[in-house]
């Protein structure tokens, strides 16, 4: 079947998504790493491949940005064509000096104040974990290729540009130990859950709300290649 937003038919898309927020991350992915990449689905131009890496078929498709967004897709993936793992590869914006642009972030936990997980399945709560074995399985690769890591709670936001009225990025560090922030997480570990099925999440930090040190846009689209064969490798 297909669905007001994918065109993939059942049986098209793998049991393994790589799932950028950017579609044109997609693209870069499939094209650079897929072998024998075909594209299922270009619906609002959220681009969706299914290819061979290392003779796996492994899927990728952009997510959009923020919950509602991700929240659709990866609800569809798991649900409406059986996709069993969903593994997140995203940009984040540092909370602490301590992280550098192009720092690789396995979430370990997402903290949000979104009303997703609410509103979608009646769930409380501020905090939404990814799959303990997915994870376990992305650090356990990180170090065999000899990819450096860090692991920590991310922010979840519903909002990339604040007023200046409202708890900033110091709140955020101090008091709910958010090293970073993106603003997908939180769903899709939600959805993970509620559907039975698996997701984790990293991040490469493309920018810093500590020094204002950024990545263009293209960097963000194309130079993620550590975390890229990081979530690749991760799959086999
Ligand atoms: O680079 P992606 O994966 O889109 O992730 C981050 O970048 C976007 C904001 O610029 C948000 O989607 C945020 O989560
Ligand atoms: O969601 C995001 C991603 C990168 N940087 C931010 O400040 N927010």
């Amino acid at each position: 079947m297909t669905t007001p937003h994918n065109t993939a038919k059942f049986g098209e898309i793998a049991k393994t998504v790589l799932m950028p927020g950017d579609p044109l991350r997609a693209k870069y992915i499939a094209e650079t790493y897929l072998e024998n990449p075909v594209q299922f689905n270009n619906i609002r131009n959220m681009f969706g491949y299914t290819g061979t890496y290392k003779g796996k078929q492994i899927s990728v498709m952009g997510s959009g940005m923020g919950m509602a967004s991700i929240g659709i897709y990866s609800y569809e993936l798991y649900k409406f064509y059986d996709v069993e793992n969903i593994i997140r590869i995203g940009s984040a914006g540092a909370y602490t000096e301590e992280l550098n642009l192009h720092d690789i972030v396995l979430v370990d936990s997402a903290w949000s104040q979104s009303t997703f997980a609410k509103t979608q399945a009646g769930v409380e709560g501020d905090i939404q974990y990814p799959n303990e074995l997915l994870t376990n399985k992305i650090e356990d690769t990180a170090k065999q290729i000899n990819i450096p890591i860090i692991k920590g709670r991310i922010h979840s936001s519903d909002v990339f540009y604040y007023e200046s009225s409202v708890p900033n990025y110091v709140d955020f560090y101090n008091d709910h130990k958010c090293i970073c922030t993106e603003m997908e997480s939180y769903a899709l570990f939600h959805n993970a859950k509620v559907l039975g099925k698996k997701a984790a999440c990293l991040v490469t930090i493309g920018d810093s709300l500590v020094t204002h040190e950024e990545l263009s846009a293209e960097a963000r689209e194309t130079s993620f290649d550590k975390m890229m064969n990081l979530a690749l490798e991760a799959c086999l």
